[in-house]
């Protein structure tokens, strides 16, 4: 354990100052440590906040052609070429600014992971171009580079895979950098669900909460990277899919805006990043119960022909999604003051009520590459016999799943305001809001826990099935049903309490794992935790012979290496016992009997964010294992 770390054996801390009375009791009941608070403030103080931002894959195309005007060094590859390499001196001085900083950042020993062609002094163009993965050369443009802080550039040492930090001071938002899709803010815990996930080409992945879709948004980039070296036999000739659901219907308008600009399509303002349709669609719906064959029915087959590509949709799914807007117009005013369980429920009850289960999705983006990559999934599964024993339920399943599950977001660090002097809000103020770029209120928080202002749960949520305990359940339940004999799933939230974490996780396993839940699976399977960043399950047992045990993984979301997996895996057990959550939440919510032995057994990973100077995350990893039958 890291010796900085606060021990729940240290001198009680008190809670800050502008938490309710009830927050408190939440943050009690969900065994949150204050501890956790003064950390996320002390990383909120502008000197030492970073601002986390990975770069477009499809920005790297032109790495080292002819004419770079500068090249940003990404990764944690140590060595920069020598003198005989075929860089520019301005691109080496770029290079050794950026690389001085990141090398500052390399855990100590990181060098011996360094390719050796890196460290050979004959260097090629040709070399660096297949010896350097490449993700860790940006080439930019002077625009660009205008008024990027180069020398305060930082890589991510337990993420190596393109991930960088700016200065908070860094205005992002008004850069050509972020305008034109290079860099996109993304906070590195966030990415970490993603390479815990290890979607790769030509898989098909479900994100199950998409939206905003900056997960989903890396899953696509992976199922559809470019082919890389030891991965001729790819699943589906590599055209794989990554599908997204949403609830809330603004969030996916939300969620498609990002995923245009991700793609850097339409609006990109310079030719830096190449254009492309990624193999991406996003659905409107309730996850708890989404199957893909309801999806594929909402979808106008017919006209395939003349999607409009601004939206991503045919003329009768625009027709059909703006019915849909225009009858929730009215409940999304109230939608914004509600609880989100509870809204969750406005939506999707009309829908679920409007007839058919295929009423209850609808799809609100599918560009040309997606309905490609439908089509030929349409088509494998109407060559599957339907009268197979078990081949109805298990149609349309997906090689991977992500749950980042809704939560109270109480260890979303980016967003936490914490001051009073900066936020001087508290709960009896009703006119407090949501303050754009000052964090999350009073307000909001009691929202998100499903309390009303003044610390009554409001008369939607009073419902046991609208808590939020029960809805994360819900929606890891259906995310494993949806998941094929043999796949991975992620389970995460940016929730502290161990309520929405390891007990969520923990009565999952014992509820798909007991004996009756077992005997309805036409194949035998179990649900296995495994820890978030080892690989090795992968393609043993399985019938899916796509996972194959230490196959490289898609460019865009690989670890550099398997030895850097095995050191992230070995830093979160590591700090597994920081702030005793889990010991102090087995004792309250399992018998003295049962806690004993539980404790030892950490369920899930938790990204603490002093250690890891991020935003904070819970990350649950479960495989489906095929078990043989007797
Ligand atoms: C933590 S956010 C997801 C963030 C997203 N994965 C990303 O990386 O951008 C949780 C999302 O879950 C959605 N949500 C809540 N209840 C849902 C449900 N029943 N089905 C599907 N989505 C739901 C919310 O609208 C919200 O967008």
């Amino acid at each position: 354990m890291n010796e900085s770390a606060v021990s729940h054996t240290s001198p009680p801390v008190q809670y800050p100052s502008t938490f309710s009375d009830e927050l408190i009791e939440h943050c009690r009941q969900g065994c949150i440590p204050p501890e956790v608070f003064a950390d996320a403030r002390a990383l909120l103080t502008e000197e030492v906040r970073r601002r986390y931002v990975r770069v477009n894959p499809r920005c790297l195309t032109q790495v080292l052609d002819d004419g770079a005007e500068g090249v940003l060094r990404l990764g944690t590859l140590s060595s920069l070429p020598d003198d005989s390499s075929p860089l520019t001196s301005e691109e080496r001085q770029l290079g050794c600014e950026a690389q001085l900083h990141l090398r500052s950042e390399s855990p100590s020993g990181h060098a011996k992971n360094e390719s050796p062609m890196l460290s050979s002094s004959a260097f090629t163009k040709a070399h660096i171009i297949t010896a350097v993965p490449k993700s860790t050369l940006l080439r930019l443009g002077v625009a660009h580079l205008t008024g990027l802080p180069l020398a305060s550039v930082q890589s991510v040492p337990w993420l190596p895979c393109g991930v960088l930090t700016l200065p908070w001071s860094y205005p992002i938002g008004g850069s050509l950098l972020f305008r034109d899709g290079v860099l996109v803010a993304m906070d590195a815990a966030s990415i970490a669900a993603v390479v815990a996930l290890r979607p790769r080409r030509g898989e098909r992945v479900l994100d199950l909460c998409c939206a905003p879709g900056m997960k989903l948004g890396l899953i696509a980039d992976a199922v559809s990277s470019q082919e890389g070296e030891g991965e001729k036999d790819l699943p589906r000739g590599g055209r794989g899919l990554a599908v997204g659901v949403d609830v809330s219907l603004l969030r996916v308008y939300m969620c498609r805006s990002t995923l245009k600009k991700h793609q850097c399509g339409t609006g990109a303002r310079t030719s830096s990043c190449a254009a492309t349709s990624l193999p991406v669609c996003v659905f409107v719906g309730d996850g708890r119960y989404f199957t893909m064959a309801d999806a594929m029915a909402s979808m106008d087959e017919a006209e395939t022909a003349t999607v409009d590509v601004g939206v991503g949709l045919t003329a009768r799914e625009r027709r059909a999604l703006r019915r849909l807007s225009e009858s929730t117009t009215k409940r999304r005013r109230c939608d914004a003051d509600m609880a989100p369980a509870a809204a969750v429920q406005r939506l999707v009850s009309p829908l679920r009520a409007s007839g058919s289960s295929a009423g209850a999705v609808h799809v609100g983006y599918a560009p040309a590459e997606a309905r490609a990559s439908l089509s030929v999934w349409r088509q494998e599964e109407e060559n599957i016999e339907a009268h197979e024993q078990g081949g109805v339920a298990e149609k349309c399943l997906f090689d991977r799943v992500l749950v980042d599950a809704e939560c109270s977001h109480d260890g979303s660090v980016a967003h936490l305001q914490l001051e009073d002097s900066k936020a001087p809000l508290d709960i009896g103020n009703s006119s407090a809001v949501i303050e754009k770029g000052r964090g999350l209120t009073n307000k909001y928080r009691m929202q998100r826990l499903n309390l009303s202002v003044d610390g009554t749960p409001p008369a939607e949520a009073s419902d046991s099935s609208s808590s939020l305990f029960d809805l994360q359940s819900e929606l890891l339940y259906n995310g494993y049903q949806q998941l094929k004999p043999g796949g991975t799933l992620v389970y995460s939230t940016c929730s502290y309490a161990f309520s929405q974490n390891e007990l969520v996780v923990r009565r999952f396993l014992s509820r798909v794992n007991a004996p009756a839940a077992r005997a309805t699976n036409s194949v035998k399977v179990k649900a296995v935790l495994v820890p978030a960043f080892s690989y090795t399950h992968e393609g043993r047992g399985t019938p899916n012979r796509e996972c194959v045990e230490n196959a490289p993984v898609s460019s865009c979301v690989r670890m550099e290496s398997e030895s850097a997996a095995e050191a992230l895996q070995q830093q979160l057990n590591d700090h597994a016992a920081d702030y005793g959550v889990v010991e102090e939440g087995m004792r309250r919510h399992y018998p003295p009997a049962e806690a004993g032995p539980l404790t030892s057994t950490p369920v899930g990973s938790r990204f603490w964010p002093r250690t890891f100077s991020s935003s904070f995350l819970y990350v649950a990893k479960v495989w489906k294992k095929v078990e043989a039958s007797d």
